[in-house]
């Protein structure tokens, strides 16, 4: 089946792109790498894709860029420039940083090209660096030239795959805030990363893929409250309880916080009156996870980077 351009009243919403139902297999391959997979991306705001190794993340991000067809399925963009920045450093080493941003502007028709070359060093604070060869850069300052070439097209739809990896602590929360803000101004973000703490810091909305198929779609918010059915119980005198006796079965224990799983509705009013009957008292009680690795390895069953 050919991919479908759907139109604007068939996107029914705000998205820059959609992808509904979308399947991909490579030639030859005994499984498809995208097993109908729905997203959208929307002006602002920033979508973390998260999967494990082999999840079908990049051939995702092949699809939303035209380099690869789907099988089937249907795609809607009114987006006029995406732009890539990939995970493998796209710029000449031996060039200097003015040689190579200068070389990419030629090779990238905007309307004004001095200008996107003077905003792009701006965005990427290379100014002090623009006579220094690429390839003595560190890891950092060559991840903002990577950076920089994808912004000279003036995108509405960034992609970024893993865009601080190898950066130092500084440069990291450099590009962490510069992606933010270049949200900030409308453009569309996915971030690909293997650092949960960088998604749940920054992303608007995660989307958690996992042998082609798309397991949870939602803000970090929600992800963290609707994949766990666990309560954690903050405690002061304890001591004294007796566990074998607790209403449901205590999960974990970390110092003072106690986990439960929490099936049934009336499972925390239980808890809650067997803790006070036994005379702890309860300091605290939260829902949900804490962090989006939890999430992830309960949807995933392995750590990203197994
Ligand atoms: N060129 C290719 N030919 C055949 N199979 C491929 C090709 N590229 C990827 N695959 C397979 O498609 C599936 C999805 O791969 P993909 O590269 O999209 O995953 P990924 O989530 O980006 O992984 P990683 O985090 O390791 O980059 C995997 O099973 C992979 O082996």
């Amino acid at each position: 089946m050919d991919l479908v351009l759907a139109d604007r009243a068939r996107c029914n919403s705000n998205a820059i792109i959609r992808l509904n139902d979308i399947r991909y297999a490579y030639p030859g391959a005994s499984e498809n790498a995208l097993n109908g997979v729905s997203l959208a991306l929307h002006p602002g705001r920033i979508l973390g894709l998260l999967g494990p190794n082999g999840a079908g993340k990049s051939t995702l991000i092949s699809i939303i860029t035209g380099m690869r067809k789907a099988a089937s399925g249907e795609w809607y963009s009114s987006a006029k420039r995406v732009s890539l920045v990939p995970q493998d450093f796209a710029f000449y080493p031996s060039l200097t940083v003015a040689e190579n941003l200068k070389f990419f502007s030629r090779m990238t028709p905007t309307a004004a090209p001095a200008e996107s070359l003077a905003k792009v060093i701006d965005i990427a604070q290379l100014g002090a660096f623009l006579n220094k060869q690429a390839a003595q850069l560190s890891g950092g300052m060559k991840r903002r030239l990577n950076l920089a070439i994808g912004l000279l097209a003036e995108p509405d739809v960034l992609l970024l795959d893993e865009p601080t990896v190898g950066v130092d602590p500084q440069s990291r929360a450099y590009l962490l805030n510069a992606v933010r803000e270049l949200a900030a101004t409308g453009i569309s973000v996915l971030y690909t990363s293997h650092y949960m703490d960088e998604v749940q810091a920054i992303c608007d909305e995660v989307a958690i893929v996992d042998r082609g198929v798309l397991l949870a779609n939602g803000s970090v918010a929600e992800l963290l409250q609707q994949q766990s059915s666990e309560v954690v119980f903050t405690l002061s005198e304890f001591e004294q309880l007796d566990w074998s006796l607790a209403p449901t079965p205590l999960l974990a224990r970390e110092r003072d916080e106690f986990r439960f799983a929490c099936a049934q509705s009336n499972t925390i009013s239980e808890l809650c009156q067997w803790f006070t009957a036994q005379g702890a008292q309860i300091i605290a009680m939260r829902r949900g996870h804490q962090h989006l690795e939890q999430v992830f390895m309960q949807l995933t069953h392995h750590r990203l980077r197994d």
